[in-house]
């Protein structure tokens, strides 16, 4: 199993994100990809996505966010940048003054005091200057540290409370990583951008005062100039923007195919097939159509950005040639054209500034969009409805029918069966009939999509989910191995008793899993390879320490999904007698392809294709003489001629 999960992301820049464009493994881990190799195919060429809209309230729901993250530092972060934004227009006049002094100076008419004076002013801004810049950085830094918890917290908190079905969908996945790539910088960009855009006003309107005073035309003239750069890094940002949406659902395929390459487990299988080269081919098509879009776009946006610089120089030249003309005429002092020289740059600065930050904050609502259309995905209020209390004493099937979301074939059809308290229920049958999917709604994980299950003759939808599944443990086929503490490991089954070393000793007790006493730090022994000084299992192993957490959890219902598939044949058999002795009290649902397990319950079930073909005792279906004998008999016959099978001569043991 690839045990992969997801990383937060930084979101780029506001206006380009190139970095992202070609992304894949390594450097995002991605989630695991679901579904067959038909979900591999080659990478897709970008095209238009209609998809790309803007939602009006996501601007202010944004602020929210960043404001609740922390209000403080959105305080002084706001407060510092506008008073930072009267700043220039302040030093170009102290400059203006001080220049025009300095000229008349040279005629004898001021005194060294004086300009000393506006030294000293124009050194007190700069001061000021850097004092405010200093504690806006260091509000945008925490700021953006409080942000990228608060966001991740909610991603967390949404992805905890989705059902096991959004979980089977790709297109949560989708979701899911984008919204993941969202929490670094793009909440964060929208607040500082619309800060920055207030600034850039204070700024304009300040400097814009100054140089109007110069002649009408030149700030219209400068003004203008500005635009082109702007227009392209706009439309170039939008494309990008669509691109690397389009990519998302091939930049999973190519991490999956990376992970494949890294997977601690895969290894093994990977290395005897020696399918690498296949795996690295395929990881690279995908990094080359990636490759061949951002290309397209780079070229087209530097064509159009050199364009754009042209008619920009242009008109900043009219500007100086006009502004030059009434120099020539004596109209201007030598202060005067020093504003309009510092003005050029600090108004084009300003207005790009501005021009930007309206796109930046466009382009990030759309990435934020994704966030929020991950955030707004139905949940599953597992707390919803009654709660059930006590034991289970009766499960029904009524009719129940079963179909996957966005599938269009029943997986179980007209399925009806009774199970009570000491009884336990086998369910048999091939690959693929339906042996787990009842299960899935037996435990509420699923709703069926027809008829009904009942529990103690009251109907399960009257209940809640989390509530119902309390009276629950289970062991699955693709049970969990979680890389932390053998004691976790057990105690994860009731959080409530995580301390709780007795009850973790009596659950490895009668799961039969008494190689933890020799575990180096017994039941504090980390497990797994993911980390260091972690100690690995064997598969059997691992299978035991997953029934010492079904034992663990006190419950009325236990199902055994395959739970001696990786048990050695004297295991199993020590945990079926095991079971037997101790499902007297409670509901036992086993499911598994070794009839000798099989065998041991009281009532067996066979399921051919979602529809119960048999049901009765282990000695009532054999004298049935149909499926279930005809399977029975067939695993039978293999021991059977195993034993008849004469040895191979030079066979036995070595001496
Ligand atoms: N998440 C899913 N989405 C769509 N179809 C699914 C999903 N899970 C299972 N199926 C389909 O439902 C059918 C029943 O699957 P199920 O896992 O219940 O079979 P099973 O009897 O437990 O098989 P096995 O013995 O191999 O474990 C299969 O045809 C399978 O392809």
């Amino acid at each position: 199993m690839v045990r992969t999960g997801l990383t937060p992301g930084g979101g780029g820049g506001s206006e380009s994100g190139d970095d992202e464009a070609c992304g894949g493994w390594p450097g995002r881990v991605e989630p695991e990809l679901r579904g067959g190799p038909d979900q591999l195919r080659p990478p897709r060429e970008a095209k238009a996505d209609p998809g790309v809209k803007l939602n009006p309230g996501d601007l202010l729901e944004t602020l929210r966010m960043v404001w609740r993250a922390s209000p403080r530092h959105t305080l002084v972060y706001a407060v510092t940048s506008l008073t930072g934004s009267a700043l220039p227009a302040a030093n170009l006049y102290v400059g203006k003054l001080l220049l025009d002094e300095v000229a008349r100076a040279a005629q004898g008419n001021v005194t060294y005091a004086a300009l000393l004076t506006l030294l000293a002013v124009q050194v007190g801004l700069t001061v000021l200057g850097s004092l405010l810049s200093t504690f806006q950085s260091a509000a945008q830094q925490l700021l953006g540290d409080s942000l990228q918890h608060a966001v991740s917290r909610r991603i967390l908190d949404k992805a905890a409370g989705m059902s096991v079905e959004s979980f089977e969908n790709a297109d949560t996945y989708d979701k899911l990583q984008q919204a993941y790539r969202e929490v670094g910088t793009r909440p964060l960009g929208v607040a500082l951008q619309l800060i920055g855009l207030i600034g850039a006003v204070v700024t304009l309107v300040s400097v814009g005062a100054l140089i109007a005073q110069l002649g009408v035309w030149v700030l219209p003239l400068i003004l203008l100039a500005s635009l082109p750069g702007v227009w392209v890094s706009n439309r170039f940002g939008v494309e990008n923007y669509r691109m690397l949406r389009w990519q998302t659902h091939d930049a999973r395929v190519q991490n999956y195919l990376g992970s494949l390459l890294t997977s601690d487990t895969l290894v093994k299988e990977v290395r005897l097939f020696g399918f690498e080269p296949y795996l690295l081919s395929r990881w690279r098509e995908y990094y080359l159509g990636f490759r061949r879009q951002l290309e397209d776009i780079v070229r087209r946006r530097a064509a159009w950005g050199f364009g754009a610089s042209l008619v920009s120089a242009l008109l900043i030249g009219l500007a100086s040639a006009l502004i030059l003309r009434r120099a020539a005429d004596g109209m201007i002092s030598v202060g005067d054209f020093s504003v309009f020289i510092l003005g050029i740059a600090q108004v084009q600065g300003t207005v790009s500034g501005f021009l930007n930050g309206l796109s930046g904050i466009y382009q990030n609502l759309l990435y934020m969009r994704n966030l929020f259309g991950f955030l707004e995905l139905p949940d599953r209020d597992l707390d919803a409805g009654e709660v059930w209390k006590g034991p289970i004493h009766t499960i029904e099937f009524e009719g129940v029918g079963f179909r996957y979301p966005l599938t269009d074939r029943d997986v179980l059809n007209g399925v009806n069966f009774t199970v009570r308290r000491g009884q336990a229920l086998a369910l048999v049958g091939e690959n693929g009939a339906g042996k787990t999917t009842i299960v899935k709604l037996l435990t509420r994980l699923f709703e069926p999509t027809a008829g009904r299950i009942l529990l103690n003759g009251l109907d399960a939808t009257r209940f809640s989910p989390r509530s119902v599944q309390r009276e629950m443990s289970i062991i699955f086929q693709d049970f969990g191995q979680y890389q932390m503490t053998v004691q976790d490991n057990v105690a994860i089954a009731e959080v409530a008793r995580l301390e709780d070393v007795a009850g973790v000793e009596q659950a490895i007790g009668r799961a039969g899993a008494a190689y933890v006493d020799t575990l180096p730090e017994g039941l504090g022994t980390r497990l797994g390879r993911l980390f260091q000084g972690g100690r690995q299992l064997s598969g059997g192993q691992w299978q035991r320490l997953a029934l010492a957490r079904l034992y663990f959890r006190d419950a009325s219902v236990l199902v055994f999904d395959e739970p001696t598939a990786a048990l050695d044949a004297r295991a199993e058999f020590e945990t079926m007698e095991a079971l037997r002795g101790q499902a007297r009290e409670r509901i036992t649902f086993l499911i598994s392809h070794r009839f000798s397990t099989v065998r041991l319950a009281d009532f067996i079930i066979v399921l051919e294709g979602g529809v119960v073909t048999e049901a009765g005792s282990h000695a009532e279906l054999l004298a049935r003489d149909g499926k279930y004998a005809a399977l029975y008999h067939l695993q039978a016959s293999g021991y059977a001629s195993d034993a008849a099978r004469p040895e191979p001569a030079g066979a036995g043991p070595k001496p």
